[in-house]
């Protein structure tokens, strides 16, 4: 079974096709990657398979679960790393986790939002309001929210985005250590040097359609610029847009 599929997949905001026939299966344990330019239509694929968005054509599963018709088995399966800073500014940390266990029906669930806050670097906020927070301490909670309810798949929506080194060192560390443990991790991010370390297979987006998508290291071994260092994602990205802007 696949951890996630999209099946001809297609989203329209108005006369703008933002996805356009989409198909692609996301196999259980990949750590994998998400890239295309500004607009390419990520996070619209992301929204659908939160179920905030509807598609105008085709479906998404989620660990076969349906995430239109079995809508409740689908989101407790995912945990989703939003791009938008988005919290309730009255709750400190540790009652943002607990409140957001509480919305899958977990209680007691203090031991592994100890063990999150402590992987985020987050322990010595606990106690801190959500307003108090700087930009990249909330994005370390938006991080340990996706997590509480330990779901099988992960994915991260651009969480390195504007963060310091230090967080993303650790996050990398506690989301490689997941995927080693089983989870399924799907990434989007501009860092393709991230990337490349990370994930073990990428697929590229432009305008709402896949234009590659093969193992990280296949896609390696597509660099044709004879000045470009060997094995540089950024160069094989470039490369890729430039071949479909030309086509
Ligand atoms: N709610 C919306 N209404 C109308 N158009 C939208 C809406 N959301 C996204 N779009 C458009 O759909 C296209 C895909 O946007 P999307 O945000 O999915 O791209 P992205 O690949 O996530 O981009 P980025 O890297 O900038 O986050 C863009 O042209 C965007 O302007």
């Amino acid at each position: 079974m696949s951890a996630i599929e999209f099946k001809n997949l297609s989203k329209n905001y108005g006369p703008l096709l933002a996805l356009n026939d989409i198909n692609l299966s996301i196999e259980e344990g990949e750590f994998f990657g998400l890239l295309g330019p500004n607009g390419a239509g990520k996070t619209t694929l992301i929204s659908i398979l939160a179920g905030l968005c509807r598609p105008s054509h085709g479906h998404v599963k989620v660990m076969g679960h349906d995430v239109q018709t079995d809508f409740r088995a689908a989101r407790r399966l995912l945990g989703i790393v939003p791009q938008e800073l988005v919290f309730d500014p009255f709750f400190n940390v540790r009652e943002t986790l607990k409140f957001q266990s509480g919305y899958f029906g977990i209680n007691n669930n203090d031991a592994w939002i100890d063990e999150i806050m402590h992987h985020l670097g987050l322990t010595d906020k606990a106690d801190k309001n959500m307003r108090a927070l700087s930009g990249g301490m909330k994005r370390r909670v938006l991080v340990a929210q996706a997590l509480v309810h330990r779901p099988p798949v992960i994915v991260l929506d651009e969480p390195t985005a504007g963060v310091d080194v230090e967080l993303r060192q650790s996050l990398w560390k506690f989301i490689s250590r997941l995927n080693q443990e089983g989870h399924t991790i799907v990434l989007t991010t501009h860092y393709l040097e991230e990337a490349e370390q990370l994930c073990n297979r990428i697929a590229m987006l432009k305008k709402g359609q896949i234009v590659a998508l093969d193992s990280t290291a296949n896609l390696l071994k597509r660099v044709k610029n004879p000045n470009a260092k060997d094995g540089d994602l950024e160069d094989v990205f470039m490369q890729i847009m430039q071949e479909e802007s030309a086509s």
